[in-house]
């Protein structure tokens, strides 16, 4: 990576230059072309279309000493434009099966979306099969890189991170509320917090799910956030909402403060996550000692209170309690004991109890660009979200496809006399820790991201002779089910058994096993049936 030493005094330059010149600029025509070509050059500008060559010169030929990285999108490349201004260019992976016109549709959208903490988005381009976004280059790393990888993270001291909380909080209430679309952005996490050269937070990759879009005829498991920061519902169901940005802002909150990573959290103490022990101390009002040693004598005991009730909010379990991003900014200026208590956080993997709220109907659930406009609250319609017999079916597969797998997996939850206790809204912690490794799995096989089914498309799709994503799904809970089989005594489903193409087959035998599990598990550990840890924990 080029040090943002030699690109400072660039960007002081392009800084002071309105924006539609430096467009123009790298285009500018000899003067004995025709006026025509001006005029297509400046929609050509206005559009944000940068030509190939273009980004084939400021990348050197996409040199591999130009590249910053590889995504779950495909490769990253830093470039300078013949201007001087920096630019990272990323190559979208040909995962990306959308139309030429529909990314460029998208793209145009997205180059809209322009605040001081979000990565901004200066143009596009396609050629052959290649598409292409340019980037605003951003000179320091990556958040998670300065907290986790480095000894650089006392650099980022307490005062740093405040900021970096309080410029995160701004960027997602823009993508939530302020932005031309209202954008969802899925996969919030350290990774894709950028920092520039004076450490102000830039929100990166938003609107990526959209362009990664399955169309009609391509059946995929799509990339859907990254394990340790997705909200639960949205890990179980599917089921997508603003509120599903509020958990993950939240996980990075926690994780600013501590400086301890949530996915690895677990790995060093066994018997908690990141969340829980927030959580405790918050309860013991110790939360100085969550503070990262390496920065805790820079630390304000009021701010990092008030940070951490506002983390801990943000992760709660059920996602109607969290706030939203507007409320979050307006807390953060606050000092705190104006706030309501937060309850326990929700874990990744695990069902979310929904109170008096209920689900509005008719709000897109998956798409990154809200079709409804709305900004709080939208949530997830297109998956159950809310009873089951302990996974994720979707509603419309349900009633056809239940009856088959039940005799197909030799056990049913309908007919089992501990039947109320298997439609009990939360799984046993234990369950739900299988859940989260099974998930955990799934984390190291892609490269950090998780992949769920889309429940939707496998259902329109089926048949088609497509990969079942469910089976992958299925396999993945299951995997995770057994590292503790042996507590459960309960033999994992044979996948595939049942030929009769329904679609949802290897979910349902999944779920079944789930259930079952469950059933079992909840016999041998009588005190756990209800499930409630809220006290257990507060009182630890
Ligand atoms: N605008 C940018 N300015 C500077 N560096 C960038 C920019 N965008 C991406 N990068 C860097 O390029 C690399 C790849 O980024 P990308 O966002 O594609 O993937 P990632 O964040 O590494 O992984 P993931 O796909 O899991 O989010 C990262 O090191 C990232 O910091």
């Amino acid at each position: 990576m080029v040090t943002r030493n030699s690109q400072k005094s660039d960007l002081g330059i392009t800084k002071s230059m309105n924006f539609f010149q430096n467009i123009i600029k790298p285009f500018k025509r000899s003067s004995n072309r025709g006026i025509e070509d001006d005029i297509e050059k400046i929609a050509a500008l206005e559009q944000k279309v940068f030509p190939f060559q273009v980004l084939v010169s400021a990348t050197k030929d996409f040199n591999p000493t130009h590249k910053l990285g590889e995504g779950g999108f495909g490769p990253v490349f830093k470039g300078r434009l013949p201007d001087g201004r920096d630019i990272a260019v990323k190559k979208l992976s040909q995962a990306s099966r959308q139309g030429k016109r529909e990314f460029v549709n998208e793209a145009k959208l997205l180059a809209k979306v322009q605040h001081r903490n979000v990565v901004n988005l200066w143009g596009y381009c396609t050629h052959g099969d290649d598409k292409l976004l340019v980037y605003e280059y951003v000179a320091n790393e990556s958040l998670d890189k300065v907290l986790f990888k480095s000894n650089r993270r006392s650099v980022i001291d307490w005062k740093l991170r405040f900021e970096i909380i309080t410029g995160v909080a701004r960027g997602l209430l823009y993508l939530h509320e302020d932005a031309p679309n209202c954008i969802i952005h899925r996969d919030i996490k350290a990774g894709n917090i950028l920092l520039d050269e004076k450490w102000v937070p830039k929100i990166a990759d938003f609107g990526m799910a959209r362009l990664y879009q399955e169309d009609a005829t391509h059946v995929n498991t799509r990339v859907a956030g990254t394990n340790g920061y997705m909200a639960p519902e949205y890990v179980m169901h599917g089921a997508l909402s603003v509120k599903a940005d509020v958990f993950s802002f939240g996980v990075v909150v926690l994780e600013l403060i501590s400086g301890q990573k949530n996915s690895s959290f677990s790995l060093k103490h066994a018997d908690q996550t990141l969340l829980e022990w927030a959580y405790r101390l918050y309860k013991k009002g110790r939360t100085m000692e969550m503070v990262d040693p390496d920065i805790a004598a820079s630390a304000d005991p009021e701010q990092v209170r008030l940070c951490v009730q506002i983390g801990l909010l943000c992760v709660q379990g059920d996602p109607h309690q969290r706030p939203a991003m507007r409320r979050v900014s307006l807390l953060l200026s606050r000092k705190p004991g104006h706030l309501e208590e937060p309850e326990r956080p929700g874990v990744p993997g695990s069902r979310y109890r929904r109170r008096t709220h209920h689900r509005p109907s008719g709000t897109s659930s998956v798409g990154t660009l809200s079709t409804t406009g709305s900004s709080t609250d939208s949530f997830g319609s297109n998956l159950n979200t809310n009873s089951g017999t302990g996974g994720a079916t979707p509603v419309s597969s349900r009633t056809p496809t239940r009856d088959h797998a039940t005799r197909s997996a030799g056990a049913s939850s309908s007919s089992d006399p501990h039947g109320e206790s298997l439609q009990a809204t939360q799984l046993p912690q234990k369950l739900v820790q299988a859940t989260f490794n099974a998930l955990s799995l799934s984390h190291s096989l892609h490269n950090g991201h998780v992949r769920l089914p889309q429940h939707n498309i496998v259902q329109k799709n089926f048949g088609g002779g497509h990969p079942d994503p469910n089976l992958t799904y299925a396999k993945e809970l299951v995997a995770g089910m057994e590292l503790s089989k042996n507590d459960a005594g309960v033999e994992p489903p044979e996948f595939g058994a049942a030929a009769d193409g329904d679609a949802d087959r290897n979910m349902i035998l999944g779920n079944m096993y789930v259930a079952s599990y469950k059933k079992v598990y909840v016999r041998k550990n009588k005190k756990r049936e209800t499930c409630e840890r809220s006290d257990e924990l507060a009182g630890e």
